[in-house]
């Protein structure tokens, strides 16, 4: 048996795959790089216009830059190929940066653009990676400045160069921690919205997004997905009985029982009240009602125990499974509804399937 303690916390600490998590962030990149792709066009043709009688080889390398933005911006709209695409357009940028700073026809203002390279690195490519390639073309910025102007001393003295390399730190700094903190923000908020306060569980916004995606998945590779319905019966005499409360941490208690028995890549989430949805990608309906068995079993076997207080637990669960019961969430939502009612109406503490009511409504409660 069971200790109902044991259960009481276990959700808390289980995690779905982050996948529909990080997806805004990458469209949040996705957004800014396309936004700097055509800033960047329409700055290097902007450019070679001012360039092209006084300084030809300026021009040609502003062109370029241009024509190659315009090239990757296609490229930039898959949310999938965001990073790799920010690396072909960082490097190259920072490459002409640089190489820009070394011209002899370049003054010191140039090195202004050293100071964009933490803001974009950060935004395009997050904290980490962001931070790394800062890091590596920064300092080669400082030196090459150093190289151009070591012989003029109305720019390469102590008050100017300690104004530059600060400059530059700070900047550098400022990104890191920002970028820090708004990854954090995003991701606290994006809890917040599509997890249930109260059990931890997803709530029916994440279940959406995550069911799609189980789908699609279920499709292209052919393969089976299943969905319970289950809801506590009788959950208004806890609540009647021993108080909200206490029909809270049975909630809970309930919401940890569930999660016990499933695998990281099953979803189980708190629809609403006393009733609860498992997503399981991958199991078949066979599968999905030995699954189902489990998790009934546990919550009647284990009642909940509160001080020298017991409640006894039961809940009735409808299963349906992907192809057979329906091909969306509505479809397959009403089918395992439809069956989580009979569960109720023909006694509770029990699963109601398609397969059940082929084999003449076999109940797996009574054969217990
Ligand atoms: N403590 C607590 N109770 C809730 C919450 N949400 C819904 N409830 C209660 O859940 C109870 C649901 O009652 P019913 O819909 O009659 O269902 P039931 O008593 O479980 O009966 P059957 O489903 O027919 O077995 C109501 O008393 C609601 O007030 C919640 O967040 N916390």
């Amino acid at each position: 048996m069971q200790s109902a303690s044991n259960n009481q916390n276990s959700s808390d600490s289980r995690s779905f795959d982050d996948g529909v998590i990080e997806l805004p962030n990458q469209q949040h990149r996705r957004s800014v790089l396309q936004l700097l792709l055509w800033i960047s066009a329409a700055f290097g043709f902007f450019f070679t216009l001012l360039n092209w009688q006084s300084n030809a080889q300026m021009a040609i390398v502003e062109i370029a830059l241009a024509t190659y933005s315009l090239v990757l911006l296609p490229f930039a709209r898959n949310d999938k190929q965001q990073f790799k695409v920010s690396l072909l357009f960082l490097v190259p940028l920072y490459s002409i940066i640089l190489y820009v700073l070394t011209m002899p026809t370049s003054t010191e203002t140039g090195y202004v653009w050293i100071l964009v390279i933490p803001v974009l690195s950060h935004l395009l490519l997050g904290r980490w990676f962001g931070l790394g390639l800062s890091l590596i073309f920064m300092p080669i910025g400082f030196v090459l400045f150093a190289i151009r102007f070591h012989d003029n001393n109305a720019i390469f003295n102590v008050v100017a160069t300690s104004n530059v390399i600060l400059a530059g730190v700070a900047t550098l700094v400022f990104s890191h921690v920002y970028e820090v903190s708004r990854t954090r923000a995003h991701r606290k908020l994006l809890h917040l919205a599509t997890t249930d306060s109260l059990t931890s569980l997803a709530n029916r916004t994440r279940f959406l997004d995550v069911f799609e995606r189980e789908r699609n998945h279920a499709i292209r590779n052919n393969s089976d997905l299943s969905l319970l319905l289950l809801d506590i019966d009788h959950f208004k005499h806890v609540n009647d009985n021993h108080g909200h409360d206490v029909g809270d941490e049975v909630l809970k208690y309930v919401s940890a029982t569930i999660c016990h028995r499933l695998r990281k890549t099953d979803l189980a989430c708190r629809l609403g009240g006393e009733e609860f949805g498992v997503l399981l990608p991958g199991a078949s309906l066979e599968r999905a009602i030995s699954i189902a068995e489990t998790i009934r079993k546990n919550i009647a076997d284990v009642p909940y125990t509160r001080g020298d207080k017991l409640i006894a637990l039961s809940v009735s669960i409808g299963v349906s499974e992907y192809g057979f019961d329906g091909r969306d969430l509505e479809s397959m939502y009403a089918i395992a509804d439809n069956h989580l009612y009979r569960a109720k109406s023909s006694g509770r503490n029990r699963i109601r399937s398609r397969e059940m009511m082929r084999n003449g409504e076999l109940d797996l409660a009574l054969a217990d």
